[in-house]
């Protein structure tokens, strides 16, 4: 069958996930459905994406395609609403047919990490979701055949909780991805603690977001990728991939960066061609005048926490040099990075203060199940639920609707905290200026770009007891482990500097 193999693709809890290249290209004669049929039509090449579950919790396929259509409707009315219309590509639900399905499901098993496998991908119901190739320029509604890179970044959570909930002053001082690490170095899950702090990608100020990307091509973990032509050429699947080499990296980047010029070999060559990188993906991240109605969000004053984190490298290299002016964000309001971090800081109380919340609405559906559809707790997610998510008060009147709306709004700004933003960058002539899409430039060439959203399926009401012990144990985990190690330090060179005081007698 001419299905192509796709090299790399990843997997959710919930979601499987094919893609990159070669892109599953869909044949004629395998797909008969009309949407799809259309996208080959028109050369568009797209990705199909398949839920999948533990083997025991098998679902209908009248679930299975409500579970989906909820995606679209909440990328619909939810995402697209608060990020902007051009970041946030919805797609659609198609039905397959299951022999397609099938060979395909056989065709993809020997390219699934073995750690995601403890989930069966579903192949019974033939539904999935058609969704765009993000790794494409989304501004060309047809095949690109120019060369094309594309640098897919998972920021996580960029501002540091404001609520008065919190009970660990360590997190009015430390973010949780900062924190987080530390958990995730001593679990395996990573080899070694990032340099990346969010907040100084979030920040708006250059120099904060070079250091952070920079940091992240040191130390990609799953927060960065990067495909050209659709291919991985950096980042890593887990813990035991081998060490990134930029080199390497540079050697793929160089035509797109210095397509004319001979620049020698060499660490010369390697740090002229990261920079250019990490410049363009800045103006990139910094540009955008997309309307989302991330600016109904009407945040207060109050609702910002301290814009450093104080365990991340640049503002410790700062303190250091005893500079201490970090600005607070910078970060243009038409831009991707603004709305989303407005769109992550409808967690305006916390876990620690979202959880009793949980708790009254899960007692509330425990003496009434029937309600759980009435209140809207897995969708529909319409514009009523939507426009139940604009109410910020945090007052709370012992009401189980005031609890569902920040169970509801907890879940949405933990999605925008795990989404991913694809940057797709294709090198265009000098004179291509004439069509209107956006354009960055770098010192030696310019490109095309686009920048979408990826992942944003609404994370579970059933995930949030998780969220709780989670949260629990990252702090724990940081302030036994890091914070004390930090405060014997500082209690040594005390003692050593006490030791060392020669101390003078009045003779
Ligand atoms: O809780 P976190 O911050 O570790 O985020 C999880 C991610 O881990 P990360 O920290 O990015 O390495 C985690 O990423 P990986 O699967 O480990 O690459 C998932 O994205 C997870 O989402 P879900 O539960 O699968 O829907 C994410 O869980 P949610 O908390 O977003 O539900
Ligand atoms: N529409 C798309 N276009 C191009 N690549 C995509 C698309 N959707 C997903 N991918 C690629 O597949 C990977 C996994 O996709 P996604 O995050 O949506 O699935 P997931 O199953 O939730 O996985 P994860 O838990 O790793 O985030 C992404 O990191 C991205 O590299």
């Amino acid at each position: 069958m001419g299905v192509g193999v796709p090299q790399n693709w990843a997997e959710s809890q919930f979601h499987c996930c094919l893609a990159q290249a070669p892109f599953l290209h869909l044949q004629s004669e395998l797909v008969t459905e009309s949407s799809l049929w259309n996208c080959q039509k028109d050369e568009r090449c797209v990705v199909l994406r398949f839920l999948k579950f533990p083997p025991s919790r098998k679902k209908t396929s009248e679930e299975i395609f409500q579970h989906l259509q909820n995606i679209v409707d909440f990328g619909k009315n939810v995402m697209k609403e608060f990020l902007g219309e051009n970041y946030v590509h919805c797609g659609e639900v198609v039905q397959l047919p299951l022999d397609f399905v099938k060979q395909l499901c056989v065709k993809i098993q020997s390219e699934r990490p073995e750690s995601r496998c403890d989930k069966d991908l579903d192949t019974l119901s033939g539904y999935a979701l058609c969704l765009p190739n993000l790794a494409r320029l989304q501004t060309y509604h047809f095949a690109e055949h120019r060369p094309i890179l594309c640098v897919e970044i998972k920021p996580k959570c960029g501002f540091i909780p404001f609520s008065s909930d919190v009970t660990h002053e360590l997190k009015h001082k430390v973010c949780r991805y900062c924190m987080h690490q530390h958990l995730k170095v001593a679990t395996g899950k990573w080899k070694q603690i990032s340099r990346y702090c969010p907040l100084d990608l979030y920040s708006g100020n250059k120099q904060r977001m070079y250091f952070a990307l920079k940091s992240l091509l040191q130390e990609a973990q799953n927060n960065l990728k990067i495909f050209k032509n659709g291919e991985l050429i950096y980042g890593c699947k887990d813990a035991r991939s081998p060490a990134t080499d930029w080199s390497e990296l540079a050697h793929h980047l160089k035509p797109f960066f210095f397509p004319s010029n001979g620049l020698a070999s060499g660490p010369h060559c390697t740090r002229a061609v990261i920079r250019e990188l990490v410049r363009v993906l800045t103006r990139v991240l910094l540009s955008g005048s997309d309307k989302g109605r991330a600016g109904a969000l009407k945040l207060g004053p109050g609702a910002q926490g301290p814009c450093v984190c104080e365990a991340s490298a640049f503002s410790r290299s700062l303190h250091r040099q005893g500079s201490s002016s970090l600005e607070r964000s910078g970060l243009p309001k038409g831009c991707l990075l603004y709305r989303a971090l407005q769109v992550q800081m409808l967690d305006l109380l916390d876990i620690e203060g979202l959880y009793p919340l949980y708790r009254r609405v899960e007692q509330y559906l425990e003496q009434f199940p029937e309600q759980r559809k009435t209140l809207q707790v897995d969708g529909p997610y319409d514009e009523a639920f939507y426009q139940k998510l604009l109410d910020l008060s945090t007052e709370d009147d012992g009401t189980v609707a005031f609890a569902l709306r920040k169970v509801q709004q907890y879940r949405v700004a933990m999605t925008a905290k795990d989404c991913s933003i694809m940057i797709a960058l294709s090198p265009c002539l000098q004179d291509a200026s004439s069509d209107q899409r956006p354009v960055v430039l770098s010192s030696r060439s310019r490109f095309a770009f686009s920048v979408s959203v990826l992942d944003l399926d609404l994370k579970p009401y059933e995930s949030i007891p998780h969220q709780y012990k989670l949260d629990g144990k990252i702090v724990n985990y940081y302030s036994r482990a890091v914070h004390a190690k930090d405060a014997d330090m500082v209690s040594t060179r005390l003692k050593e500097s006490k030791d060392c005081t020669l101390v003078l007698h009045k003779v």
